[in-house]
């Protein structure tokens, strides 16, 4: 593994994965993978198709079960808990297949999203989640299923933040949306950001990340090759040319 000077993550470090493996059936797929999340920071994990960012994720929201290493999140253990207990702990988790209820409404998809942060906090109220996405509120009592696949990005990171969590992975939310429409995310992830929220952005496209996230991880054959600041990570060619899409 190689990395800047500065490492990535100074700091209060608010989520830890220590050396998880991860198997399908026989197939090893994550190789003693390790992150640290700083608290209120944005890491991009990057890494080509294949390479094992979304299995990283599923791994840290319980999906994916890790045969062996710890993911600690404020110091409690929670490699090979259940998706719920993850949640519950703080984690929320946007897949990268967009989980909307298609044959509930806008409004009642995020009601059942919502639920008290872990500390008691309920930042996200219903009102809040208008005013940051005003295109939600405008479509408020349409079904999700009729959504353009941005609308139901959106709303499913908005249905997420209902649940106030303390670290927010998001999978490839870029993948297969128009320009403009992931224009629109990387903004939205910018205002979220400054709401103090932690967040895992996993990412095949590095310019996506600039301007987003502070840190980055790159992961390829389901190993963590580099870790640095992005900017660290955007000057690296020789890093960038051997193991991103670029
Ligand atoms: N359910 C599964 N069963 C077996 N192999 C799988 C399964 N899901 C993913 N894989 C394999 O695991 C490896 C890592 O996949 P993963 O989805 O984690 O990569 P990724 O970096 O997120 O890529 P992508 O951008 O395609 O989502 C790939 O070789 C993939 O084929």
């Amino acid at each position: 593994m190689t990395g800047g000077t500065n490492g990535s993550t100074a700091g209060d470090v608010i989520l830890k994965v220590e050396g998880i493996d991860v198997f399908y059936g026989a197939s090893k797929i994550l190789f003693g993978v390790d992150l640290e999340v700083g608290r209120g920071r944005t890491l991009a994990l990057l890494g080509r198709n294949g390479a094992g960012k979304s299995t990283t994720m599923k791994a840290i929201a319980g999906i994916a079960r890790p045969r062996k290493g710890s993911i600690t999140m404020e110091g409690q253990n929670l490699a090979g808990e259940r998706p719920d207990i993850i949640a519950r702990a703080g984690i929320g988790y946007v897949p990268e297949d967009r989980q909307v209820f298609t044959m509930h409404s806008v409004e009642d998809n995020l009601l059942i999203g919502m639920k008290k942060g872990i500390r008691g906090q309920e930042d996200w109220t219903l009102e809040r989640v208008y005013d940051t996405f005003p295109i939600l509120a405008r479509m408020k009592d349409r079904r999700a299923g009729l959504m353009s696949g941005g609308e139901q990005q959106m709303l499913t990171i908005a249905r997420t933040l209902m649940g106030n969590p303390d670290v927010l992975l998001l999978d490839e939310p870029s993948e297969g949306l128009a320009p403009i429409i992931v224009q629109a995310i990387g903004d939205l992830i910018r205002t979220l950001r400054e709401t103090g929220v932690t967040i895992v952005l996993a990412e095949q496209n590095m310019h996506f990340c600039l301007g987003i996230s502070e840190d980055a991880a790159v992961i390829d054959k389901g190993h963590i090759v580099y870790r640095d600041t992005i900017a660290g990570l955007r000057a690296n060619e020789e890093v960038t040319k051997r193991y991103l899409a670029i």
